[in-house]
């Protein structure tokens, strides 16, 4: 049924009633003692209100309907959307494991450090665990992270993120150990956050704690991003190259323009590899040790943003203007990769967020697929009002409880590393990037009282433009890509599986309060003097 066409033809004829009464009240003059007139007049007036109050129910009926229809239809999308991933979910877990697992031998977790006597912890990441091993410490993906962040070798799956040619060398192997304020712990690493023992709960075995990477087998392959058309990037890019093969016999890929550009300058770079096609940018998580990257942060963005999944150790070097994710002096490189590559290292995981659009099904032409290519940002997803002048009107909702109406300029969903960046100059808080949380920033809000949230990293977010809204929407990720959003559309967002594992220079709190304060100067102030008046 065409609900706006029969809202508007109910909407006309009692507007023509109502019209019509109004005219025959106007005609109608009421003398002083004319009692019938008055009493006639009254009833009339009493039949307009109630008229209009039918009209306006119907009115709100009609819309009530709308929104309960598109609310239903956005449901069973939904629905067809988690059945697909549970699809996918049983279709992993039923895959056998591949030739070089054998139920027989004791998993690398069950192992125990031949160097210490100690247990390795579960983020070993040299063998290959039965997919459903650790299922629960990633439900929305089915995939535990630490299952993927490992050699894949002889291993067969249909699944295009998880697909890979044969490789010339074995991936370098390393595991996790989780610490607390630089000691190592001893315990194996636990996604139990609470624990409840003897009727005491506790939380003494948090999973956010210093994590440290440690190589089993040296790093035999790097994939360095440059930042492009900057010649101290690309000068510092071939000489890192040299010492790379050179002094260290390490591997080098990079991408196809700065291939191309080496190539230009000599042909000593034949050695040097690219992923030309889609499908090697795809595998080549499978095939690189460490991802290297020269630039600012844009850059660090731009390799976050080449790894649709799983993202192997990422190291910053800082050739930017702020440099907030790229810890790593650029003149000191050879100091920092031959400790790096010796290991142990501190990583911070930097998580990310999984963001789909869901278009409007009604708009949406037969044939067509309502949900988007998804994207997994670093920093943030910013939905704004674009060129339109007007507010931009977004519903909210938190795992399908309505959250609010953002009435403004637009919505920020950051991740805490994100914290820094867009969503500080909105008036976010600033937060550490070991914090699990989405933070839910408005862009210039017009409300006295909408202040960010931080909601908790288990939760999924939609954004939904209303039907009626009178401005358009806007969404970017990590400022790029930018995509409209029109009436009736949604965007999903919730933590990704898949965290940028970003080597630290000291360690990861040492390194963020080291970037607040020298990278924007976080509440830098003189010091009052000693000398005037006091309190006492
Ligand atoms: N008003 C704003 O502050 C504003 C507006 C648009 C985009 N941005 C940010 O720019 C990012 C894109 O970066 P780009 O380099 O491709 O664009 P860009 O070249 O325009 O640089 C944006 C600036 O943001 C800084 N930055 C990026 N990520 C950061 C982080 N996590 N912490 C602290 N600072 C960070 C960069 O160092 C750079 O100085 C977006 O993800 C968004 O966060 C900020
Ligand atoms: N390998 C790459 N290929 C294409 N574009 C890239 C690549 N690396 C970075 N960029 C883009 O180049 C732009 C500038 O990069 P980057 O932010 O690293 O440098 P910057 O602006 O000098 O540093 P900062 O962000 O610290 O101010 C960014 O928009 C980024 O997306």
């Amino acid at each position: 049924m065409d609900l706006d066409c029969g809202k508007r033809q109910n909407g006309s004829i009692h507007a023509c009633s109502q019209r019509s009464m109004e005219e025959h009240l106007q005609e109608t003059s009421i003398g002083d003692g004319d009692a019938h007139l008055v009493e006639f007049s009254e009833a009339m007036r009493a039949v307009k209100k109630a008229l209009r109050q039918v009209s306006e129910s119907k009115a709100r009926a009609l819309d009530e309907a709308a929104e309960w229809r598109r609310k239903y239809e956005m449901e069973h999308l939904r629905a067809a959307i988690l059945e697909q991933k549970q699809k996918k979910r049983e279709q992993y877990i039923d895959q056998s494991p591949p030739d070089s697992w054998s139920p027989a031998e004791p998993l690398d977790s069950e192992k125990s450090d031949p160097e210490n006597g100690e247990e390795s912890p579960v983020g070993s990441v040299n063998g290959w665990l039965p997919p459903h091993s650790n299922s629960e410490c990633c439900k929305r993906e089915g995939i535990c992270t630490q299952q993927i962040l490992r050699s894949h070798s002889g291993s067969t799956s249909n699944m295009s993120l998880l697909t890979r040619a044969p490789q010339a060398a074995e991936k370098a192997s390393f595991r996790l150990q989780w610490g607390c304020a630089g000691k190592k712990d001893s315990r194996n690493h636990t996604h139990d956050v609470v624990s409840f023992e003897c009727g005491n709960i506790t939380t003494a075995s948090r999973s956010s704690k210093q994590i440290t990477l440690v190589w089993n087998s040296p790093p035999q392959s790097v994939f360095i991003l440059c930042k492009p058309s900057a010649s101290d990037v690309t000068a510092i890019c071939k000489e890192m190259i040299r010492w790379l093969k050179e002094e260290k016999g390490i591997g080098v890929y990079v991408e196809p323009s700065m291939k191309r550009e080496l190539l230009d300058d000599s042909s000593y770079f034949r050695c040097v590899q690219a992923c030309e096609t889609e499908q090697e940018v795809h595998e080549v998580h499978t095939k690189v040790d460490l991802v290297i990257t020269l630039g600012g942060d844009g850059t660090v963005l731009w390799a976050a943003n080449m790894f649709k999944g799983p993202v192997p150790p990422v190291v910053s070097f800082s050739m930017g203007s702020l440099g907030f994710m790229t810890p790593f002096r650029s003149d000191r490189y050879k100091d920092c990769l031959q400790t790096l590559i010796k290991g142990p290292v501190y990583i911070t995981l930097r998580h990310r967020l999984h963001c789909q659009i869901i278009r409007n099904p009604e708009a949406v032409k037969e044939g067509d697929d309502p949900c988007e290519e998804t994207h997994l940002v670093l920093n943030e997803i910013a939905i704004d009002r674009g060129m339109s002048s007007f507010l931009t009107n977004l519903e909210c909702y938190c795992d399908d409880i309505f959250l609010t109406s953002v009435q403004g300029d637009g919505l920020i969903l950051s991740t805490p590393s994100g914290s820094t960046a867009y969503s500080l100059a909105a008036g976010g808080s600033m937060v550490h990037p070991q914090v699990p949380g989405i933070l839910f920033t408005p862009i210039c809000p017009h409300s006295l009282s909408f202040r960010p949230l931080i909601l908790p990293e288990y939760v999924t977010i939609r954004v939904q433009v209303p039907r009626n809204s009178r401005g358009q929407a806007w969404a970017s990720f990590d400022g790029k890509d930018r995509q409209q959003l029109n009436e009736g559309d949604a965007l999903l967002c919730h933590m990704s599986a898949w965290p940028v594992p970003a080597a630290c220079d000291i360690e990861s709190t040492t390194d963020f309060l080291q970037s607040v304060r020298d990278g924007l100067h976080w509440n830098l102030r003189k010091r009052q003097g000693s000398e005037g008046p006091t309190s006492n």
